[in-house]
Protein backbone atom coordinates (compact mmCIF):
# COMPACT_ATOMS: atom_id res chain seq x y z
CA UNK A 1 0.00 0.00 0.00
CA UNK A 2 1.01 3.82 -0.07
CA UNK A 3 0.22 6.76 1.19
CA UNK A 4 0.48 10.27 0.18
CA UNK A 5 -0.94 13.38 1.85
CA UNK A 6 -1.87 15.96 -0.66
CA UNK A 7 -0.94 18.79 2.21
CA UNK A 8 2.78 19.22 1.71
CA UNK A 9 2.84 16.67 -1.32
CA UNK A 10 4.32 13.67 0.59
CA UNK A 11 4.89 10.48 0.01
CA UNK A 12 4.64 8.85 3.49
CA UNK A 13 4.38 5.59 2.62
CA UNK A 14 5.27 4.02 -0.31
CA UNK A 15 4.75 0.39 -2.06
CA UNK A 16 4.84 -0.85 1.67
CA UNK A 17 4.03 -4.48 1.63
CA UNK A 18 3.46 -6.31 5.43
CA UNK A 19 2.25 -9.55 6.77
CA UNK A 20 2.19 -9.65 10.64
CA UNK A 21 1.46 -13.16 12.19
CA UNK A 22 -1.18 -13.61 15.04
CA UNK A 23 0.35 -13.20 18.14
CA UNK A 24 3.83 -11.33 16.28
CA UNK A 25 5.15 -8.58 18.01
CA UNK A 26 6.44 -6.11 15.13
CA UNK A 27 8.75 -3.46 16.98
CA UNK A 28 8.36 -0.71 13.85
CA UNK A 29 11.79 1.64 13.71
CA UNK A 30 13.29 4.50 11.81
CA UNK A 31 13.97 7.92 11.77
CA UNK A 32 11.25 10.70 12.58
CA UNK A 33 9.34 11.31 9.19
CA UNK A 34 9.89 7.94 8.31
CA UNK A 35 6.20 6.92 7.93
CA UNK A 36 6.15 5.12 11.49
CA UNK A 37 2.78 6.60 12.38
CA UNK A 38 1.01 6.88 9.25
CA UNK A 39 1.84 2.96 9.02
CA UNK A 40 0.56 2.25 12.25
CA UNK A 41 -2.66 4.73 11.29
CA UNK A 42 -3.56 2.46 8.72
CA UNK A 43 -3.38 -0.96 10.92
CA UNK A 44 -5.35 0.58 13.02
CA UNK A 45 -8.20 2.21 10.60
CA UNK A 46 -7.23 5.58 11.56
CA UNK A 47 -6.43 6.44 7.88
CA UNK A 48 -7.10 4.77 4.61
CA UNK A 49 -3.84 4.31 2.26
CA UNK A 50 -4.30 6.14 -1.33
CA UNK A 51 -3.27 3.14 -2.70
CA UNK A 52 -3.66 -0.54 -1.78
CA UNK A 53 -5.40 -1.77 1.04
CA UNK A 54 -5.22 -3.43 4.28
CA UNK A 55 -6.53 -7.23 5.47
CA UNK A 56 -7.61 -8.11 9.28
CA UNK A 57 -7.73 -12.08 9.96
CA UNK A 58 -8.75 -12.70 6.46
CA UNK A 59 -11.13 -9.64 5.09
CA UNK A 60 -10.14 -6.53 3.50
CA UNK A 61 -10.58 -3.66 6.10
CA UNK A 62 -13.55 -2.06 3.55
CA UNK A 63 -15.86 -5.60 3.92
CA UNK A 64 -15.89 -4.76 7.61
CA UNK A 65 -19.50 -3.05 8.07
CA UNK A 66 -18.34 -0.17 10.38
CA UNK A 67 -14.96 1.45 10.99
CA UNK A 68 -16.03 2.31 14.55
CA UNK A 69 -16.87 -1.09 15.76
CA UNK A 70 -13.78 -2.66 13.54
CA UNK A 71 -11.46 -0.57 15.62
CA UNK A 72 -13.77 -0.80 19.14
CA UNK A 73 -13.51 -5.21 18.61
CA UNK A 74 -10.30 -5.51 17.01
CA UNK A 75 -7.48 -2.83 17.85
CA UNK A 76 -6.48 -1.46 21.64
CA UNK A 77 -4.48 1.84 21.12
CA UNK A 78 -2.03 2.62 23.20
CA UNK A 79 -0.26 6.16 22.81
CA UNK A 80 2.60 7.80 24.07
CA UNK A 81 0.62 10.90 25.52
CA UNK A 82 -1.71 8.08 27.18
CA UNK A 83 -4.87 10.39 25.77
CA UNK A 84 -6.41 9.91 29.66
CA UNK A 85 -9.45 12.49 30.45
CA UNK A 86 -7.42 14.11 33.33
CA UNK A 87 -10.70 14.86 35.30
CA UNK A 88 -11.87 11.71 35.39
CA UNK A 89 -10.58 8.79 37.46
CA UNK A 90 -9.13 5.99 36.32
CA UNK A 91 -11.61 3.72 36.53
CA UNK A 92 -13.76 5.72 34.53
CA UNK A 93 -11.03 6.43 31.62
CA UNK A 94 -10.81 2.72 31.26
CA UNK A 95 -14.99 2.49 31.26
CA UNK A 96 -14.98 4.83 28.51
CA UNK A 97 -14.05 2.71 25.16
CA UNK A 98 -16.26 -0.14 26.28
CA UNK A 99 -19.67 0.64 25.32
CA UNK A 100 -19.12 -1.25 22.34
CA UNK A 101 -17.76 -4.52 23.72
CA UNK A 102 -19.49 -4.31 27.10
CA UNK A 103 -23.26 -3.05 26.61
CA UNK A 104 -23.91 -3.52 30.39
CA UNK A 105 -22.72 -0.48 32.99
CA UNK A 106 -22.15 -2.94 35.54
CA UNK A 107 -20.43 -5.55 33.71
CA UNK A 108 -18.11 -2.49 32.30
CA UNK A 109 -17.43 -1.16 35.68
CA UNK A 110 -16.47 -4.81 36.93
CA UNK A 111 -14.39 -5.35 33.86
CA UNK A 112 -12.59 -1.75 34.11
CA UNK A 113 -11.83 -2.82 38.00
CA UNK A 114 -10.19 -6.23 37.00
CA UNK A 115 -8.38 -4.63 34.24
CA UNK A 116 -6.97 -2.04 36.44
CA UNK A 117 -6.01 -4.93 39.18
CA UNK A 118 -4.38 -6.71 36.05
CA UNK A 119 -1.87 -3.54 35.54
CA UNK A 120 -1.16 -3.07 39.18
CA UNK A 121 -3.64 0.01 39.72
CA UNK A 122 -5.87 -2.17 41.74
CA UNK A 123 -5.28 0.84 44.97
CA UNK A 124 -5.96 3.51 42.06
CA UNK A 125 -9.45 2.78 40.35
CA UNK A 126 -10.76 6.03 41.71
CA UNK A 127 -7.90 8.23 41.38
CA UNK A 128 -8.31 10.85 39.24
CA UNK A 129 -5.78 10.15 35.97
CA UNK A 130 -3.74 13.96 36.55
CA UNK A 131 -3.00 12.90 40.30
CA UNK A 132 -1.44 9.52 38.98
CA UNK A 133 1.96 8.96 37.93
CA UNK A 134 3.55 8.92 34.40
CA UNK A 135 3.60 5.42 34.42
CA UNK A 136 0.38 4.57 36.21
CA UNK A 137 -0.71 6.90 33.75
CA UNK A 138 0.59 4.49 30.87
CA UNK A 139 -0.86 1.07 32.57
CA UNK A 140 -4.48 2.85 32.81
CA UNK A 141 -3.78 3.34 29.16
CA UNK A 142 -2.50 0.23 28.60
CA UNK A 143 -5.93 -1.46 30.67
CA UNK A 144 -8.11 0.59 28.35
CA UNK A 145 -6.58 -0.74 25.11
CA UNK A 146 -6.88 -4.24 26.20
CA UNK A 147 -10.59 -3.88 27.36
CA UNK A 148 -12.60 -6.58 25.57
CA UNK A 149 -9.33 -8.32 24.42
CA UNK A 150 -8.21 -7.14 20.90
CA UNK A 151 -6.54 -9.37 19.14
CA UNK A 152 -4.61 -6.62 17.62
CA UNK A 153 -2.80 -4.07 20.30
CA UNK A 154 -1.16 -1.01 18.44
CA UNK A 155 1.42 1.43 20.88
CA UNK A 156 2.59 4.06 19.56
CA UNK A 157 5.92 4.95 21.81
CA UNK A 158 4.65 3.50 24.56
CA UNK A 159 8.07 4.18 26.78
CA UNK A 160 8.65 7.59 25.59
CA UNK A 161 7.67 9.48 28.41
CA UNK A 162 9.20 7.28 30.68
CA UNK A 163 12.35 6.29 32.38
CA UNK A 164 13.69 3.24 31.74
CA UNK A 165 12.66 1.41 34.93
CA UNK A 166 9.13 2.57 34.48
CA UNK A 167 9.60 1.91 30.57
CA UNK A 168 10.94 -1.88 31.50
CA UNK A 169 7.77 -2.38 33.36
CA UNK A 170 5.63 -1.35 30.66
CA UNK A 171 7.04 -3.56 28.48
CA UNK A 172 7.04 -6.76 30.88
CA UNK A 173 3.25 -5.81 31.32
CA UNK A 174 2.09 -5.79 27.30
CA UNK A 175 4.89 -8.73 26.95
CA UNK A 176 2.94 -10.69 29.44
CA UNK A 177 -0.52 -9.41 28.70
CA UNK A 178 0.31 -10.54 25.06
CA UNK A 179 1.05 -14.25 25.91
CA UNK A 180 -1.41 -14.23 28.26
CA UNK A 181 -4.65 -13.07 25.77
CA UNK A 182 -2.59 -14.45 22.37
CA UNK A 183 -2.74 -10.68 20.93
CA UNK A 184 -0.71 -9.55 18.05
CA UNK A 185 1.43 -6.16 19.09
CA UNK A 186 2.54 -3.49 17.22
CA UNK A 187 4.69 -1.07 18.49
CA UNK A 188 6.56 2.25 17.14
CA UNK A 189 9.36 3.08 18.95
CA UNK A 190 12.79 4.70 19.08
CA UNK A 191 13.87 2.71 22.05
CA UNK A 192 16.18 0.63 21.21
CA UNK A 193 15.28 -2.00 24.70
CA UNK A 194 12.18 -2.02 22.93
CA UNK A 195 12.83 -3.04 19.82
CA UNK A 196 15.12 -5.63 21.69
CA UNK A 197 12.09 -7.69 22.80
CA UNK A 198 10.72 -7.56 19.06
CA UNK A 199 10.04 -11.17 17.32
CA UNK A 200 10.63 -9.01 14.32
CA UNK A 201 11.54 -5.33 13.97
CA UNK A 202 10.71 -3.33 10.95
CA UNK A 203 12.85 -0.63 9.64
CA UNK A 204 10.46 2.13 7.38
CA UNK A 205 12.67 5.27 6.12
CA UNK A 206 11.10 7.53 3.42
CA UNK A 207 7.97 5.66 3.54
CA UNK A 208 10.07 2.52 2.83
CA UNK A 209 10.14 -0.99 4.29
CA UNK A 210 13.20 -3.03 5.32
CA UNK A 211 13.31 -5.74 7.58
CA UNK A 212 16.57 -6.29 9.90
N1 LIG B 1 -1.90 14.44 8.08
C1 LIG B 1 -0.79 14.68 7.40
N2 LIG B 1 -0.79 15.58 6.39
C2 LIG B 1 0.33 15.84 5.67
N3 LIG B 1 1.52 15.21 5.89
C3 LIG B 1 1.57 14.31 6.87
C4 LIG B 1 0.44 13.99 7.69
N4 LIG B 1 0.80 13.04 8.59
C5 LIG B 1 2.10 12.78 8.36
N5 LIG B 1 2.57 13.53 7.32
C6 LIG B 1 3.92 13.49 6.75
O1 LIG B 1 4.19 12.13 6.41
C7 LIG B 1 5.54 11.78 6.71
C8 LIG B 1 5.57 10.60 7.68
O2 LIG B 1 5.06 11.04 8.95
P1 LIG B 1 4.94 10.06 10.19
O3 LIG B 1 4.25 10.82 11.28
O4 LIG B 1 4.32 8.79 9.75
O5 LIG B 1 6.47 9.82 10.57
P2 LIG B 1 7.10 9.08 11.83
O6 LIG B 1 8.09 8.11 11.30
O7 LIG B 1 6.01 8.56 12.70
O8 LIG B 1 7.85 10.30 12.54
P3 LIG B 1 8.15 10.59 14.11
O9 LIG B 1 9.11 9.54 14.56
O10 LIG B 1 8.78 11.97 14.07
O11 LIG B 1 6.82 10.58 14.82
C9 LIG B 1 6.19 13.04 7.28
O12 LIG B 1 6.88 13.68 6.23
C10 LIG B 1 5.00 13.88 7.73
O13 LIG B 1 5.32 15.26 7.66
Amino acid sequence: MSKHFADGDVDALVDVNLSIMSAEFIAIVGPSGGGKSTLLNMLGALDEPTQGEVWFEGKRLAEYPSMDQFRAHKIGFIFQSYRLLPNLTAQENVQLTMFDTHPNVSQRRAEAIRLLERVGLGDRVNHRADKLSIGQRQRVAIARAIAGNPPLILADEPTGALDTERGDEVMDLLDELRQEEGATLVVVTHDERVAERADRVVYICDGRLRTV
